[in-house]
């Protein structure tokens, strides 16, 4: 469905994209995942036809990006854009208006997303008087208006409460089921994690893997253990597998964690170290991107 190729974008010295590939399949709910600066704004808004001086391509159904093709595209931006003194209605019809909707077409349009965003109670009110969920929520609304087949969707979700987020999981549930594509970019990964079936990791502006969530968990994540103690001995810890320092104790990969656990229970006994914390690692998305570029998703 979507076909990036070879896009790259330099805002004056800096290089935001560096000639970065990948595919995106029809339906897919598909996360982009990187720290600050990765480059995951300025990538949705070429998506999104907002930025236009890049070099490289990108195709939709096969077709080069058009204005024409843009209509296919829903994007909600990282920052709430919404005209305050709007009332929810009123917001949802200016969008609409910009895609050339009117008339019946328009108000019954906007009814209906309404609903989806589940606002209906509020449909007059004024944007002022809206909670940072229900902007969110309507953000969201604003970028529906015209039906996409792709909704682009940047921190959609930052600084809300668990029920909007409830909501926005909902709704991308239902835009899913509906067959449509959704990019999701956001800094939380449990997040991406739960949502989408797809991710991209992007470092520096630069593609560092890609592939379907479970297929990366399979490939990446080695078994691991957390411990924390004072003092440990790394040299001990490093007879059982590889070790990385992370959140003031270590991450210790092994494909016999249970066997290393009591391993290391017996030796700090042994020693007398007190152990603080001992447990077994789920993998996660965090953890492959850390090992694949040394860095932290979160700062
Ligand atoms: N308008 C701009 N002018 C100059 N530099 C910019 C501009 N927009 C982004 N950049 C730089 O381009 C790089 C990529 O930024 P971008 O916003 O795309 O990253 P991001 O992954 O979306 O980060 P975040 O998660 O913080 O939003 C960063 O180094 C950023 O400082």
């Amino acid at each position: 469905m979507l076909n990036i190729s070879n896009v790259s974008k330099h805002y004056e010295k800096t290089k935001a994209l560096d000639d970065v590939s990948f595919h995106i399949s029809k339906g897919s709910c598909f996360g982009l995942v990187g720290p600050n600066g990765a480059g995951k704004s300025t990538l949705m808004k070429i998506l999104a036809s907002i930025i236009h001086d890049y070099t490289g391509d990108v195709f939709i159904d096969n077709k080069i990006l058009t204005p024409e093709q843009k209509e296919k595209i829903g994007y909600v931006p990282q920052d709430i854009c919404l005209e305050e003194g709007l009332s929810a209605i009123g917001n949802l019809s200016l969008f609409g208006k910009l895609y050339g909707l009117t008339g019946k077409k328009l108000k019954l349009r906007a009814i209906e997303v309404l609903k989806q965003i589940n606002l209906e109670k509020r449909a007059n009110d004024k944007v002022s008087t809206f909670s940072g969920g229900m902007k969110r929520r309507l953000n969201i609304g604003c970028s529906l208006m015209h039906n996409p087949d792709i909704l682009i969707m940047d921190e959609a979700t930052v600084g809300i409460d668990p029920q909007s987020r409830n909501y926005i999981f909902q709704m991308i549930n239902r835009i899913k089921n509906d067959g449509r594509t959704i990019i999701y970019a956001s800094h939380y990964i449990e997040e991406v994690e739960l949502l989408c079936d797809e991710v991209v990791f992007i470092d520096s502006g630069v593609v560092v893997e890609k592939g379907a969530v479970n297929d990366l968990l399979k490939q990446y994540a080695t078994p691991s253990i957390f411990i924390k103690g004072t003092p440990i001995n790394l040299d001990k810890m490093k007879q059982y597998g590889d070790v990385v320092s992370k959140k003031g104790g270590y991450i210790l990969s092994t494909n016999e964690p249970l066997q290393v656990m009591e391993n290391m229970i017996a030796y700090c006994r042994e020693h007398v170290i007190e152990l603080e914390q001992l447990e077994l690692v789920q993998p996660r998305l965090e953890d492959i991107f850390f090992s694949l570029t040394g860095s932290e998703l979160r700062e």
